[in-house]
């Protein structure tokens, strides 16, 4: 489904709830729904699968029109793979039994599509080689969670829908997830909407963000320029942050450290491996970056990051901090990053919005797989 997207309109009330939710996504990677509890998340990906219906939605899938004024595909019509919070396995049957049903429900090649997945891919990606004998019963939250997607991913569907399929994880079986999730991200062509309400989240997995906000969608567009966005509330936030695509250019094995290319600059990022010529992701918090008006001399500082950048925006934060959107390289033409300076601070240094500025970076993390 390359270059197509996916174009969603529902509005209308449930209960006291109204719902005014329009968005359009690319068809292909994850595009996160994300927002405040009960912000109407939910309610978006049941109208998605057809299991809520609002009259005057509509939805089209690529060239599918799967809901438009008196057309309306019954869910069991829609090929969707729907993951919940809690893995809805059958207890009766064992891990194979529970991924070949979601074989038995695969729909019918079309053209359209992307290519089929093959048990075994899914066994693979997801890690389930272990486990296939044995009753779903004794599994782990993750694992049940692994298997659910599987059995979600070989009915074939067009469209991977997740809603917080993490949340009710604890913190080890969500780390132990997050990788496969992340690879399914590279090896599938299968487009996912991706519901949550946790933004590290969301920053490790998805490409497109959809922010809602009581019922509406405030914002829709690639994840990097939202993080960045000084409009946004997501600036704000205590653990504001902004995603970088990296290439690994350069791994010294001695210090565990990678060289990294980003639009605008170069960072030196710990990493066990590096491969290069391979993309990253790269995670990093605006209270991780501060600012200066020249780089320190060489060998002053610990900090290996030091980039050139322009501001391009501020928004107060919290009372006493500003946040600080830059664009990385001297020419300002690069990639978004964030920086959390005091108020004090940004005053004393007479900053404001155009002005050429040197960027510490202190902690920098790889937020993928390699
Ligand atoms: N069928 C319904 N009838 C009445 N109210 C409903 C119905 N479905 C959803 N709501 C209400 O709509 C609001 C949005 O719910 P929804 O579950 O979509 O939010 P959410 O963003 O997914 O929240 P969370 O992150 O807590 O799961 C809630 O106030 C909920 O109670």
């Amino acid at each position: 489904m390359r270059g197509e997207t996916i174009t969603a309109a529902f509005a209308g009330r449930l209960g006291t709830f109204a719902l005014d939710a329009r968005f359009e996504v690319p068809a292909r990677g994850v595009a996160a729904l994300f927002g405040a509890s009960g912000c109407g998340k939910t309610t978006v990906l049941r109208c998605v699968a057809g299991l809520t219906r609002l009259p005057g939605g509509v939805l089209r899938v690529g060239r599918d029109v799967w809901q438009d004024g008196p057309r309306f595909r019954a869910p069991h019509r829609r090929p969707v793979g729907y993951v919940f919070q809690e893995a809805s396995l059958f207890p009766h049957l064992s891990v194979t039994g529970n991924l070949r049903y979601g074989l038995r429900r695969a729909r019918q090649g079309d053209d359209d599509a992307a290519p089929p997945v093959a048990f075994d891919e899914v066994v693979d990606l997801l890690g389930l080689a272990r486990l296939l004998a044995r009753p779903t019963a004794v599994l782990s939250g993750g694992e049940r969670q692994r298997v659910a997607i599987g059995r979600a991913l070989l009915s074939q569907p067009r469209l991977l829908l997740m809603d917080e399929p993490l949340a009710a994880l604890d913190r080890p079986s969500k780390d132990d997830i997050l990788p496969y999730l992340e690879t399914l991200h590279d090896a599938l062509a299968i487009p996912v909407l991706y519901v949550s309400h946790d933004i590290a989240e969301v920053e490790r997995l998805a490409d497109t963000l959809v922010l809602m906000e009581h019922g509406r969608v405030r914002a829709v567009g690639p994840l990097a320029d939202l993080l960045a966005d000084p409009a946004l509330p997501l600036v704000r936030a205590p653990e504001a942050a902004e995603v970088l695509d990296a290439v690994v250019i350069d791994h010294d094995p001695a210090y565990g450290l990678a060289t990294v290319a980003v639009a605008g600059g170069r960072l030196v990022v710990p990493a066990e491996a590096g491969t290069v010529g391979t993309h990253r992701r790269l995670r990093i918090l605006a209270s991780d970056v501060s600012l200066c008006r020249s780089p320190p001399a060489a060998g002053a500082s610990s900090i290996l990051n030091v980039l050139p950048a322009r501001i391009t925006g501020a928004q107060p934060t919290d009372g006493h901090l500003v946040t600080v959107v830059l664009a990385l390289g001297a020419d300002g033409a690069g990639a978004p990053l964030l920086a959390r300076v005091t108020r004090k601070s940004w005053d004393l240094l007479g900053l404001a919005a155009g002005q050429p500025i040197h960027a510490m970076v202190k902690g920098v993390a790889l937020v993928d797989r390699p």
